[in-house]
């Protein structure tokens, strides 16, 4: 294939913008997709992702373009994640393309998440031009986001194409944008093989599925390669392009895009951002950016019936084998018994993975609250990692603790700026920057400790500013800070599974704020429930859990007992998520009311 006629393309959108009904308009526009198809967004892979709609892994899809030029391009879309969790596999998907489109609501305009995407595609010197999405909607501003994109991003947006995915309309023009814009790729086919793994996922008859970008030289199938992180060969048992589904063909030269199946038997093996070269004539150097991606949140994940335990652990050896970000080892807690600690890259990871594991697999799940990685150092000189209270030295042992920090932007309508500044502020952040972006929209930007992010920062900025925030964040550093460790007490036992790391001067309040919010879901039992917070042997707050009275089912009056079934049914189901805890039996919500507390 002449590379003067391949086009390497994403699409960089905020969610909800219209990303995936774009794309599979371009599929459609370009006869890639089947009408039997059409009913269902084809890029989104996963169920859950559907339902959620969000993207959650990059793909990439071959397109035959017949160009108004008379000429026939290949375009190849690649799509990257929407998500600030995801960040490291966008910009590596990013380094397969030349070119970019920057998709925007017409209504919504500029968003935090739009921004950090455009200026990494920016920085990699990708050609970005403008979209503007909805102009079918009654709300719809064409003008005024345009004038947004040239003030805030500094891109020339006169020539942005007005489209409406949804109906189909610029889509034509869009397919012409690219062939002209986005500049062909330039490698050397005859130089040795260099190869980008932007995405690898695990398919149970196959295995390893790799997608990768030529940069230079050639893949065949029959080849053998290395995979230079690694050091490791195999054969490339098949190449071939996603068009939209898998076709295999005899290679895959500089500058194109498609998969590679190789017999590799773990993610962990091939992972994003990897270089592929030949076993018997490698590349000098691998591509530049190669990372490992650390997990930044933590979460204990248990059983509730400890008879899942090992139901549990090849579930999430199933997940691992997927995702080579998710890790996961035995944890012990004696209020939960046997479990895991989980590591993901962000709460929204998190998410994804506690609730596959419940619908997919059918385990019933525990989970504690979410904390971050601390850096302990303690009097002998040690150096510690820690991600859950109880892995904490006792007091005497630590000289110094630090904290990761992250860099957040917000973007918020300008009557939001108060609120969102004083949550900045109550969250312990230090201001960095406040910039008016246009006469009513305004980038906040804050140093906060990532430890105030994962309690529940998202979701009270949503609702302080109606939705209407975005919001963004990058990792900065770690900071010595004043950090104790709170203990919750059930009937005086200590629980474990809800002691977390607060900083001192929130530790009263929260701890306060913690047993009031557990009195609200912990059900009466047949005895009094005492429940405490504790900072070292110090109780700084105390709620009672009166005993039980009445019989739950005496308001069924009557006798009526189709009723009383559905009374004595959603208790059993209730009963379901409790965890027994000494003599106490605690809801999941108990556990989970560290994340509810609002200060
Ligand atoms: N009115 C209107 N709605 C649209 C248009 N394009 C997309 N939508 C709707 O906007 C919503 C979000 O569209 P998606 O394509 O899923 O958005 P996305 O950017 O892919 O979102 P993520 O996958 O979460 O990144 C859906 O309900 C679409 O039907 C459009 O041109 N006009």
């Amino acid at each position: 294939m002449k590379q003067e006629l391949i086009r390497n393309f994403s699409i960089i959108a905020h969610i909800d913008h219209g990303k995936s009904t774009l794309a599979d308009r371009l599929l459609e526009e370009t006869g890639t997709l089947s009408a039997r198809e059409k009913a269902d967004q084809f890029l989104d892979k996963m169920e859950l992702e559907r339902e959620r709609g969000i993207t959650i892994k990059a793909q990439a899809v071959r397109l035959a373009y017949h160009a108004d030029d008379g000429r026939d391009y290949i375009l190849n879309l690649i799509d990257t994640p929407g998500h600030v969790d995801f960040s490291y596999e966008v910009s590596r998907s990013l380094k397969a393309c030349e070119g970019a489109l920057l998709v925007v609501d017409a209504s919504q305009g500029v968003e935090a998440q739009t921004l950090a995407n455009v200026y990494m595609a920016i920085d990699q010197d990708l050609e970005v031009f403008p979209v503007i999405n909805k102009i079918d909607l009654p709300a719809a501003d064409p003008q005024r986001v345009k004038d947004e994109i040239e003030e805030i991003i500094g891109l020339d947006a006169s020539d942005a194409v007005e489209a409406s995915a949804k109906e189909g309309i610029g889509v034509h023009e869009i397919l012409e944008h690219i062939v002209q814009k986005v500049p062909p790729p330039r490698g050397n086919p005859d130089a040795p093989l260099k190869a980008l793994i932007f995405d690898s996922w695990y398919d149970s008859y196959q295995g390893v599925i790799t997608l990768v970008r030529i940069v230079d030289g050639q893949l065949k199938k029959g080849d053998k390669i290395r995979l230079m992180a690694t050091n490791k060969t195999y054969e490339a048992t098949q190449v071939g392009v996603f068009a939209p589904h898998p076709v295999a063909i005899a290679s895959l030269s500089a500058g194109e895009v498609g998969f590679v199946i190789a017999s590799i038997k773990v993610v962990q093996d091939a992972k994003v951002g990897d270089t592929i070269t030949h076993a018997d004539r490698p590349t000098d150097a691998p591509l530049p950016g190669f990372q490992v991606v650390k997990p930044m949140v933590f979460s204990g994940l248990y059983p509730i019936d400890s008879g899942e335990y090992d139901l549990l652990r090849d579930a999430l050896e199933k997940l691992r084998l997927n995702d080579s970000s998710f890790s996961f080892e035995p944890e012990n807690s004696l209020a939960l018994g046997f479990g895991f600690r989980c590591g993901f890259l962000g709460l929204l990871h998190m998410e994804i993975i506690q609730e596959r594991l419940e619908r997919e697999f059918g385990v019933d799940l525990i989970t504690t609250a979410p904390t971050v990685v601390y850096h302990i150092t303690t009097v002998k000189g040690e150096k510690l990692k820690v991600e859950s209270a109880n892995m904490l030295p006792a007091v005497q042992y630590i000289d110094k603790m630090e904290e990761p920090f992250i860099l957040a932007s917000i973007h918020v309508p300008n009557e939001y700026v108060g609120s969102v500044l004083a949550l900045c502020e109550e969250k312990r952040g230090v201001q960095r920057e406040i910039k008016y972006l246009t006469a009513s929209r305004v980038m906040v930007v804050y140093e906060l400790p990532l430890n105030e992010i994962v309690m529940d920062f998202y979701d009270r900025l949503k609702t302080l500013t109606r939705g209407y925030a975005s919001f963004d964040y990058e990792p900065l550093d770690y900071r010595e800070s004043d950090l104790v460790r709170l203990n919750i007490l059930v009937n005086g036992e200590p629980v474990d599974a809800l002691s977390l790391i607060v900083h001192r001067d929130k530790a009263y309040y929260r701890g306060k704020e913690l047993v009031s919010k557990m009195k609200e879901f912990i059900p009466r039992q047949q005895f009094e429930v005492a429940l405490q917070a504790a900072i070292g042997g110090k109780v700084v707050a105390r709620e009672t859990v009166k005993a039980l009275r009445k019989d739950v089912t005496a308001k069924c009056y009557g006798g009526d007992i189709s009723r009383k079934r559905k009374l004595l049914e959603k208790q059993k189901e209730g009963k379901k998520r409790m965890k027994q805890v000494g003599n106490v039996e605690l809801p999941q919500e108990a556990f989970m009311a560290i994340l509810k507390v609002k200060e």
